[in-house]
Order: structure tokens, then C-alpha cells, then sequence
């Protein structure tokens, strides 16, 4: 009997976590609708989901890129700096906006994890969303 012939894998492998919070923000609006800039002049909130990726080969001996435990305790350590916070208050965001918010958490996640690839924000309410790359 003929073997069937090796499948090569990928060597790259991205592994993920996710988790929410919730925010309240002012925005500067560059729209024509006047209803649109008040409304997003005034304090509001939203409940914003986030996505971080760690890319790399599974280690031969852990079978894993990075032990998920790592990734949920950093998040843990970075969440509380955002949930239930006034955006505009928070130090070294800037603008309480998608982007800075993929950004905010890019610099606090990129510290620890070398393999960092992707980081995600959205909006289900809104349906918008920001995605950071590293490539
Ligand atoms: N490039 C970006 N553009 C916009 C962003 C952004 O983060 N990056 N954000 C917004 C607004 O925050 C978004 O459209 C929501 O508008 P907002 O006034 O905050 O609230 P809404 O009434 O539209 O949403 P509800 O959740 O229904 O209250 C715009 N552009
Ligand atoms: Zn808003």
C-alpha cells in the first residue's frame, strides 16, 4: 500500500482572545449632520469588543504559540483602564476613537508579546470597526 504524502502545514499559527468593555466618550465629528455632532459631542457610551493575535509556531514541546493564559492575564491587567472610563480621560489615548482604541491596546499588548499580529475593535451596536496589523 502507497502512504499518503506528508500535508505541509503552514509554518505561521495565530491564536486569539476576546473580550469587552464598556466605554463612555466624546467625539469631535467632521459630518455635515448637526443632529449627528451634538449627539456625539455629549457624553455617551458604547460597548466596544476587542480582539488580540499572537502569531508564531506551535512550541514542539507545549504544542502552543503562546499559553492563552498569558494573553487573558494581560488583558486583565489592561481592561480595568478602560472599562467604564471616560475615554477622553484616559492617559495617552488621545481622541476616544476606533483607531486610538486599537492602538492604546497595540502599545500595552506589544510590550509583552513579541509575536503580536493583529488587533481588533469594534462596535456590534454600530457595526464599525478598526483592525491594527502588524504587516
Ligand atoms: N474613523 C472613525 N470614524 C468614526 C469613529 C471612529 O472611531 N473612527 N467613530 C464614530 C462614532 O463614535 C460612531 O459613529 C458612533 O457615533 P456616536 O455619535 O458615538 O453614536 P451613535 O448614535 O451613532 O451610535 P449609538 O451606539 O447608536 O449611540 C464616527 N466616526
Ligand atoms: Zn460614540
Amino acid at each position: 500500500m502507497t502512504q499518503a504524502p506528508a500535508i505541509p502545514l503552514p509554518r505561521s499559527c495565530e491564536v486569539s482572545q476576546k473580550f469587552f468593555f464598556d466605554a463612555a466618550h466624546t467625539l469631535k465629528r467632521t459630518v455635515d449632520d448637526a443632529e449627528e455632532i451634538a449627539g456625539s459631542r455629549r457624553i455617551h457610551g458604547h460597548t466596544y469588543h476587542a480582539e488580540v493575535t499572537v502569531a508564531g509556531s506551535a512550541d514542539a514541546d507545549t504544542g502552543m504559540v503562546v499559553d492563552l493564559g498569558h494573553l487573558r492575564n494581560a488583558i486583565q491587567v489592561l481592561r480595568p483602564q478602560l472599562d467604564h472610563h471616560l475615554l477622553d480621560e484616559v492617559e495617552g489615548l488621545g481622541p476616544g476613537t476606533l483607531e486610538n482604541l486599537a492602538a492604546f491596546i497595540w502599545r500595552a499588548m506589544a510590550a509583552e508579546f513579541s509575536g503580536l499580529s493583529q488587533v481588533r475593535v469594534w462596535r456590534d451596536g454600530i457595526g464599525d470597526s478598526c483592525t491594527l496589523r502588524a504587516h
